[in-house]
């Protein structure tokens, strides 16, 4: 798993080190590493253009440090100072001895740029660039520079990947240590370009739980369930599929085919496009319904294209069984029978769904997606699986950390591809996985799915993302 730890979890760490080592040793360590990727970034560094964004803090200092090792090889740098009289006095001492300079003129120097490191802020930095620091921002980020940030771009939130005003994307981000929050959840990750993690020497005085978890292949592949000798399609798990309407018949069968290949043994449809769900794929078993006379299920998936059947969606909550409730299924939903389920629960809103359920805007949800999912998950004692650009996991118990699934794409923004993410991870909870994993392993199968099928660039259908899941369950197999 990448790992991603709060601020306040990477000072006590920071201050725990700092007491062992030398003045400054970490604050080398990091401007060393980041010396070493714009060097990389530059190719030849002599006679290179470098300006530094240096604000008052240390992340203004790692800026200084570095800048004085790339003129040191013969760069011609320059620092432009956001808070003059506050600029770190050894930093800005090391980086005149090494013959870089203040800038005079900063947009003169920022216009002939090759490369800008980004000072400003890193985990300090509070409430988006104060209003000094716009003008120089821009004038970067309209120069034909490289931009470079320093542990976080700076103007965002580093524990939740807000953006509360104005922010300076980066082109690479070198981040020290451990990654910070911001860095995987949008709307901050989309402005962090690529990201470099430096090893400063924090990791052995980390916690071991931290704030978010995003898997790998390996952690995925270690997910998926596997037929044993002994397993026949019964003990592999029926899946329940409620989902699909006279308006929304297609809901159901693209529910079915995610079901169809999420590991269960069987795949009971349960509702009104029965006929056409048998007459695209023969195999699933199918019942007009009420769910409760269906049959045996070990897992129920529930909602999506459902229309207004409210009963349906209460007699599945009714259940002692795993249930997943999606789209109309979340509209449908009284919060009370959620809560009170002892089988587990997991609910899989997108941003306008999860905000209907928190009443409260989408805007709200999008802008603070980590305080959202942990708040619907606490408040309707489920995980949450939230959809979207960043697609994150919590669990009820706040302790545990929240997954943030990397492998999403655009292409997954195509109609219907929701009711494939449905069924498939209503397939993995009958199969055995937890909610919290087997929404893990569904989100990641599906963006991994839709960056199979967009291989070529062209646009996708959710029936193609459907398509290419064996492939994905055969790259993460591969691989882990
Ligand atoms: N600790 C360590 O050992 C190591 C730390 N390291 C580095 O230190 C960084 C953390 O340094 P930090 O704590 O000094 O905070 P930092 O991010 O520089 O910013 C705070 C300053 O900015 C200001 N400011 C705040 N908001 C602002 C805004 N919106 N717009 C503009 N200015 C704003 C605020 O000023 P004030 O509010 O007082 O006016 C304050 O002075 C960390 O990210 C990493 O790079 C590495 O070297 C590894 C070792
Ligand atoms: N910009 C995006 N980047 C990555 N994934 C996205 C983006 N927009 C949507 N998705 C993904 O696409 C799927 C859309 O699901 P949903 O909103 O339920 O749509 P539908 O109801 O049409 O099926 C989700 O898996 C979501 O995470
Ligand atoms: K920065």
């Amino acid at each position: 798993m990448r790992t991603a730890y709060r601020v306040e979890t990477v000072r006590s760490a920071e201050a725990e080190l700092i007491a062992r080592l030398p003045e400054d040793a970490l604050m080398r360590r990091a401007a060393a590493g980041l010396a070493a990727v714009c060097a990389e970034l530059l190719g030849r560094v002599y006679g290179s253009r470098v300006v530094l964004l240096v604000g008052a803090g240390a992340n203004g200092g790692d800026a200084l440090y570095a800048g004085a090792a790339l003129a040191r090889r013969g760069a011609g740098v320059h620092a432009v100072p956001l808070a003059p009289g506050r600029t770190h006095p050894a930093g800005l001492a090391a980086l005149i001895r090494a013959g870089g300079r203040v800038a005079e003129d900063p947009f003169a120097v920022l216009a002939s740029a090759d490369l800008v490191v980004d000072g400003i802020t890193g985990i300090g930095g509070r409430g988006g660039l104060r209003p000094d620091a716009i003008p120089v921002a821009r004038a970067a980020r309209g120069s034909n520079a490289v931009i470079v940030a320093v542990d976080l771009p700076s103007g965002v939130e580093a524990d939740s990947g807000e953006v509360l005003g104005e922010a300076l994307r980066a082109d690479v981000t070198v981040t020290f240590g451990v990654h910070k929050p911001a860095l995987l959840i949008d709307p901050a990750r989309a402005l962090a370009g690529t990201v470099r993690l430096v090893d400063i020497g924090l990791e052995p005085v980390l916690p071991s739980v931290p704030e978010l978890e995003s898997p790998q292949h390996h952690d995925v592949a270690a997910l998926l369930p596997e037929p044993s000798g002994e397993s026949d399609k019964y003990r592999r798990g029926v899946v329940g599929v409620v989902a699909g309407s006279a308006r929304y018949p297609g809901a159901a069968l693209l529910a079915v085919a995610g079901a169809l290949r999420g590991g269960a043994g069987a795949v009971r449809y349960v509702g009104h496009a029965a006929e056409a769900v048998v007459a695209r794929f023969p195999e699933t078993l199918v019942h007009a319904g009420p769910p409760a006379k269906a049959g045996r299920v070990q897992a129920w998936a529930v909602g999506p294209g459902l229309g207004e059947d409210r009963d349906a969606v209460r007699e599945v909550l009714a259940s002692g069984v795993p249930v997943l409730v999606d789209a109309d299924g979340l509209r449908l939903l009284d919060a009370g029978d959620v809560t009170r389920r002892t089988a587990p629960t997991l609910l899989t809103p997108h941003a306008g769904e999860a905000a209907a359920l928190l009443g409260v805007a989408r805007e709200e949800v999008e802008s603070a997606r980590l305080a959202a999912v942990r708040e619907l998950a606490a408040r309707y004692g489920a995980t949450v699986l939230l959809k979207g650009s960043t697609t994150l996991i919590a669990e009820p118990d706040g302790r545990i950390p929240v997954r943030v699934d990397p492998m999403g794409t655009p292409w997954l923004a195509t109609a219907g591809s929701g009711d494939v993410l449905s069924g498939l991870a209503g397939s993995l909870l009958a199969a055995g996985l937890s909610p919290y994993d087997a929404a893990t392993a569904a989100a990641y199968l599906h963006g991994l799915a839709a960056r199979i099928a967009a291989a070529e660039g062209v646009p996708i259908t959710s029936s193609e993302v459907a398509r290419a899941l064996p492939a994905a369950w055969h790259d993460v197999r591969a691989v882990g």
